[in-house]
């Protein structure tokens, strides 16, 4: 990840990542005097918005219009893949589902394995388990035993996020095996949590906001 390619720069911190708030947001074209990338705005444009999904008031930002779109998608991983590329990084951990449609790309082409971070009773063989809570209700995300070992160097990905528990319920998981997670890197963040970018002391890295 080189300096000119992070438009939204602040410090390095320990991990080798910016701190903080790091929101690649589509507009706009200039940004701390320097232009932004061109591929977000594509990015931006191909998350379609569909509003009262799965119920009212929910403004669902659908990644399967970008996923139609393979130059955009392309681009998607690319940001990713630059950005991690040369940071010793062990392993991509994909959060279920949509994490499973970029967190293997973005692995293969940095050279990382892959781990799957499920939903309850999908795993074969001994995991380890996070409840987080949801707007309604809670989840569970479970991990193979001996699928990271302590010290490596994990990115967790997902499409979007929102409240942060999902994602927080990730890097618990990945700790309690030992892990240092790097970063959580996600195409889409949520404006209204837009400065809510730090989970767990761990920074999360943003392609674009939700267009609503
Ligand atoms: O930041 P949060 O408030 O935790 O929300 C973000 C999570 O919500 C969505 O997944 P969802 O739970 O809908 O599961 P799915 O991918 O299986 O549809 C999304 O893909 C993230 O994983
Ligand atoms: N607004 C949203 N769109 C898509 N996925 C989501 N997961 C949580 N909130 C979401």
């Amino acid at each position: 990840m080189g300096e000119e390619e992070n438009n939204n720069s602040t410090s390095k911190n320990s991990r080798g990542c910016d701190d903080d708030v790091m929101v690649e947001s589509p507009a706009p074209a200039k940004e701390n005097g320097r232009a932004a990338d061109p591929r977000l705005q594509g990015i931006s444009d191909a998350i379609r918005v569909v509003p009262h999904f799965p119920k009212p008031g929910i403004m669902f930002n659908d990644i399967t219009a970008l996923l139609l779109r393979p130059a955009v998608f392309k681009d998607a991983v690319d940001m990713f893949v630059e950005r991690y590329r040369g940071m010793g990084i062990a392993a991509v951990a994909g959060i279920e589902a949509r994490g499973f449609i970029f967190g293997p790309a973005i692995a293969l082409a940095i050279g990382a394995k892959f781990i799957p971070l499920r939903k309850p009773k999908k795993l074969p063989g001994e995991v380890i388990s996070e409840t987080y809570v949801l707007e309604y209700g809670t989840d569970c995300l479970e991990m193979h035993v001996g699928a990271t070992e302590p010290g490596e160097r994990v990115v967790v990905v997902d499409d979007l996020v929102a409240t942060g528990g999902t994602l927080s319920a990730a890097i618990k998981l990945l700790e309690r095996a030992g892990a240092d997670v790097v970063e959580c890197a996600c195409l889409i963040g949520l404006p209204k949590y837009k400065n809510f970018y730090k989970l767990n002391g761990i920074p999360v890295y943003i392609l674009v906001e939700s267009r609503k």
